[in-house]
Formats: structure tokens, sequence, C-alpha cells
């Protein structure tokens, strides 16, 4: 494996023969549990199947996007592949969309959300068959205007979701060592010491110029939230839009409703939950509310949602089953 320079173990590019997929992986190697055991087969099989295989690993948060805007440049891959999480995805994805770069996905995530909306497989063998197959779909990604210490923040595209309020505080105050260390469970144990003190305050809601008020909202591109759990009933990675899921009440209560709402897939169904469906979506509050986009922190309202207008061509097979 190589880190940061796009080359080989080498240090320069193999021989190729007729016909043979170019495939580079980007690897997070902070993402999820770190096994390499799955990447190995991953890289085995796409190898026995004809494909060139080089690895670069990130260093850092955001190395991910710069690797993946060097490769695009040089135009010598066939298939970047994202091996991480849906935030390793995201800041890849905002290098390749609008470019005709296909762009595949290892799942390596801790939820993977992304992988499970639109049925890429999780067995090594078989994630790496779906991309030597060729296969290729666009979807369509939002990008996030936020606000950090008072200024705007440079656009930021996102695959998955992006969240505004309680959740966003439990990602904006979850330790990164206890994420490592046990993973899902650090959100819980977070999620428990944030209810405590978050205030809920009044989020001012602006849908194609409809107004709404909630005390928690997540505008989505798919069907689910944290896991395999369907938050909304229509996913919009095909076009453009999103859902906005809006929980008109705040504290504890609801909060503890609408999470086990979301646990049995109900939460169309909860009287105190809007979803209105948009393209053009504005946030802000009378302060400083917390966000995140695909599971990272992402700034603070004042927020602007928009299509990010670049389509991304990715290795998923439409006719699979999404979970
Ligand atoms: N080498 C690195 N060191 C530290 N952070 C990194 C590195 N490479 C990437 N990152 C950052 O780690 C963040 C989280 O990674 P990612 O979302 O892929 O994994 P995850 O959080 O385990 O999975 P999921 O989002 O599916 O829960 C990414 O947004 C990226 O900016």
């Amino acid at each position: 494996m190589t880190t940061g320079r796009p080359a080989t173990r080498a240090g320069h590019r193999p021989a190729r023969g007729i016909g043979q997929m170019r495939t580079c992986i980007i690897l997070n190697p902070t993402a999820g549990r770190r096994r390499r055991g799955p990447l190995r087969l991953f890289i085995e099989t796409l190898q026995a199947g004809g494909a060139q295989v080089r690895v670069l690993v990130t260093r850092h948060a955001g190395h991910g996007g710069e690797l993946a805007r060097q490769i695009v440049r040089e135009g010598a891959t066939d298939c970047i592949i994202a091996a991480g999480g849906d935030g390793t995805i995201a800041e890849i994805a905002q290098a390749v969309a609008g470019t005709s770069q296909r762009m595949g996905i290892f799942p390596a995530g801790s939820a993977n959300v992304l992988a499970l909306e639109l049925g890429i497989p999780f067995a090594p063998a078989a994630a790496a068959r779906l991309i030597l197959s060729g296969a290729c779909a666009t979807i369509w990604p939002g990008v996030i205007e936020s606000t950090c210490d008072g200024r705007p923040t440079p656009p930021r595209l996102f695959v998955q979701m992006a969240g505004i309020g309680f959740d966003a505080c439990v990602v904006h105050r979850l330790p990164l060592r206890l994420k490592r260390l046990i993973g899902r469970a650090g959100y819980v144990l977070t999620m428990l010491g944030a209810a405590m003190t978050y205030r809920f305050p009044v989020i001012d809601v602006r849908i194609d110029g409809t107004a709404y008020q909630a005390r928690a909202v997540v505008v989505s591109k798919g069907r689910l939230y944290g896991g395999a759990y369907v938050i909304c009933p229509q996913a919009m990675h095909h076009q453009a839009g999103f859902c906005a899921i809006m929980q008109e009440k705040g504290g504890i209560i609801p909060t503890l409703r609408m999470g086990w709402a979301l646990l049995r897939g109900r939460v169309e169904q909860m009287p105190d939950v809007r979803i209105v469906c948009g393209r053009d979506i504005d946030i802000q509050a009378a302060t400083a509310i917390p966000v995140q986009t695909d599971g990272d922190i992402s700034g603070t309202t004042p927020v602007r949602i928009r299509d990010a207008g670049r389509p991304l061509r990715l290795a998923i097979d439409r006719a699979a089953r999404p979970s």
C-alpha cells in the first residue's frame, strides 16, 4: 500500500493488459473496525477478475478528497473506490461528482448507510464483483453551505443526509477515541450525556419558499438513517431534491419516542413529525445550532442546502434490493 502519492507499492504503475480495468482504492485506515482481512479479499477478487489495483491510504481528514482530485486529473483510472464509511465516500464524491469518473464503494465504515441504501454488497468478494461487472448508475448528491465561527463555510457535498439539532450535537460532542474504541455504542453514550444539556431551540426551516418550525431536522437523500433504519418513505438518490424530516417537539421524551419509532420503521406515523420533500432548503435559528453531514461535523446554522448539480457515476446495480 502507498500513503498519499498516487503510485503503486514500487512507486510506478504496473504494465496494463488489454482491456484491464484500472482501479484505485482510497482507504481511510481509521474508518469502522479497521479489519484488514476483508480488504485483502476484496483486492484479491479484483485482481483475480483481471483488474489492476492501486491502494492509497489517507493520512488525515480531507486527504481522501485531495487524492481523488489528483487521480481524476491524471485520468488514468477506470474506477476510484472509496474504502471507508459515509464520510470518506462524501469526501471522495466531492472530487469525483460532475466528472465522467466512475466511483465504487467498499463498505468499511461503522454505519455504511449509503451502501445499505443502494444495495452495495458488504461481502468483499461480492463488492469486488460488482465493480468488475462495470455496473454504473447516476446519483445526485446534495451540497450544504453552513457556518463556522460566524463565517460561511465552503460548499460541502453530502451523499446521504444532513442533520441539524440534537443528532448533530451528538456528532459534535462524540470523542473520536470513543467512536474508534466502541463504535456505535459511543454514539449512544454521548447521546445520553447530550440529552441532559441540549436545549432543543426552535429551528426555522424554509423549503421551496414555505416556512416551518421544528426542534430537530434531518435533510435526507435516502430512506435510511444511522444504519438500516427507515426514517422516511422515499429515497431521492436518483433525482435532485431531499426529504426533510422535522421533529416538531423538543426534549428528551419526544427524542426517545423518535428513536423508538426509528427502530421500528414508524417515524412517518409519528404525530409530531412532519416530512416534506423539496429542493431548496434554508435553515436558521436564533442561536448557532450544530450541523452534521454524513456523520461528520459540518459547522452550525444558518445553512443552505441545494442539489449539487453534479451527478456522481457510482458502481451500483439499480436492480439490487436495498436494505
Ligand atoms: N487518515 C485519517 N485520519 C483521521 N481521519 C481520517 C483519515 N482519513 C479520513 N478521515 C476522516 O474520517 C472521517 C470518518 O470516516 P468514515 O465516515 O469513512 O468512517 P466511519 O465514521 O467509521 O463510518 P460511517 O460514516 O459509515 O459511520 C471522514 O469524514 C474523514 O474525513
